[in-house]
């Protein structure tokens, strides 16, 4: 199942377990105080203003609350890069404050771009990415960008010095894989066979991996690179593009979304704002916990509840006035099936003239289809990770920020 691609050139198919990491614990970490919303202003401490970090995709759905983040709980933040292909008119703003924040307009598969940027950064965290499962991007400018991107990012820490670097990878590094296993309640070090055809999950997997092996690898200078990955589940919230199709797509169809997914098959979700916060804390205690933190993974987790895609979906659509018609999916699997085959020919046969990129094709059908669900304490056991948002906050923020685009949608 899936579009035949992956791998390095987008040909044949990846497998093979990603890198794990070893089963060792850490202390429990300590309780972190909440200095208030991440659209609030900066962080104000009696710290010393002494690092600089680099966000790569720093203008993405997730990059931008990451930006925000830092600068509200960073205190030792002396000058923040974000680094984008395409910069957002939004970072202007930020410059009012006592960071002094740098937009580079860059491109992360141009190494020369990448070490420019790099250089002299304490931090780089690494968020850029094409995050494409439908069709939008050839398999070869998926590779080039999260492999080719994420060598390029590596070897730049290596030559100008830069000993922290932070991945945001991701749950389809693990799966669901091409035979619909589900993965249920899973962790870190949960068995589960991660093969995969498609051009995201294998790229996502490839970079992980090179994130994990360049660990301990001797940067300019002479000491130690410390690397790890974050592996987010779905990700949530303010700016969602696809929470936005969704609601684009009910309200064209008189308020109402057909489900197509049963309500059983749970998909694991994750607040933007404790993603954002994990990326914060992890490149803070990363420097102060090396040989413990040093090549690890961490699945990126919060309170948000176990639902199926749709049912999740509904947490926010439904306040807004979408209704989700019926208790189990409308139309038979195999019909499903079907149309998303004659989408995903449709897109091939339109793509000289128009890009036509729906959600249902046959990898976001087998993705939803199969329950993918994280239940973890790693990040809390080795750097005090405690979710900042709970779920009734994060899912207010949501619903929030929906009715602010149906205000604009009217
Ligand atoms: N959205 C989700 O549910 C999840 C996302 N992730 C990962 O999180 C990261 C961010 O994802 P999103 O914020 O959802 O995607 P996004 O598409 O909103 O953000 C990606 C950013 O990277 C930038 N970018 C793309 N190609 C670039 C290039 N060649 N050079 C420089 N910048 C480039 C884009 O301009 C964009 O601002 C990605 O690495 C993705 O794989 C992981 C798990 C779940
Ligand atoms: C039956 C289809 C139409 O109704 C299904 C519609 C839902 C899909 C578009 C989503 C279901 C699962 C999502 C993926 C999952 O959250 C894991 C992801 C991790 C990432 O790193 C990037 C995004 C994604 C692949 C996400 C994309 C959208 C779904 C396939």
């Amino acid at each position: 199942m899936g579009q035949e691609g992956g791998g390095a050139s987008g040909r044949g198919r990846c497998v093979g377990r990603p890198a794990g990491a070893p089963k060792e614990d850490g202390p429990s970490g300590g309780q972190f105080e909440y200095l208030g919303t991440v659209a609030a202003g900066m962080a104000d401490s009696t710290e010393v203003r002494e690092l600089v970090y680099l966000v790569t995709g720093g203008c993405g759905f997730l990059g931008e609350h990451v930006v925000r983040m830092l600068l509200q709980r960073e205190p030792r933040l002396l000058e923040l890069r974000v680094f984008d292909l395409h910069l957002g008119a939004w970072l202007e703003e930020l410059k009012t404050g006592p960071v002094q924040v740098t937009a580079i307009q860059g491109d992360v598969t141009q190494a020369h771009e990448v070490a420019a940027a790099v250089a002299g950064a304490h931090v780089v965290i690494h968020t850029a990415g094409l995050v494409d499962v439908f069709g939008r991007a050839s398999p070869e400018t998926i590779y080039e960008v999260n492999v080719q991107g994420t060598k390029n990012v590596i070897e730049a820490c290596v030559q100008t010095g830069t000993r922290f670097l932070v991945y945001t990878s991701s749950m389809e590094v693990v799966g669901p894989n091409i035979k619909g296993h589900h993965f249920y309640r899973g962790n870190e070090d949960t068995p589960y066979e991660a093969v995969h055809r498609h051009p995201y999950p294998c790229s996502k997997a490839q970079a992980e991996r090179l994130v994990l092996e360049a660990n301990g690898r001797k940067v300019h200078g002479g000491l130690p690179l410390v690397t790890c990955a974050l592996r987010p589940t779905g990700i949530y919230g303010e700016g969602h593009q696809i929470m936005r199709d969704f609601y684009h797509q009910g309200l064209r169809l008189g308020g109402r979304l057909f489900r197509t997914i049963p309500a059983s098959v749970e998909h694991g979700r994750v607040y933007v704002g404790n993603v954002a916060w994990m990326h914060v804390l992890v490149a803070r205690e990363l420097q102060q916990r090396a040989a413990l933190m040093g090549g690890q993974v961490y699945f990126c987790y919060d309170q948000s509840p176990y639902k199926s895609y749709e049912d999740f979906n509904m947490e926010f659509l439904g306040p807004c006035g979408l209704r989700l018609v019926e208790t189990r999916p409308l139309v038979p699997y195999w019909l499903l099936m079907l149309l998303a085959a004659l989408n995903a020919l449709l897109q091939w046969l339109l793509r000289p003239l128009l890009l036509y990129a729906p959600l249902l094709n046959p990898y976001t059908l087998a993705v939803a289809n199969t329950a993918f669900t994280v239940n973890t304490d790693k990040a809390q056991r080795h750097f005090g990770y405690e979710p900042l948002f709970s779920w009734e906050d994060s899912r207010t923020r949501t619903i929030r920020w929906v009715q602010a685009m149906e205000g604009s949608a009217r």
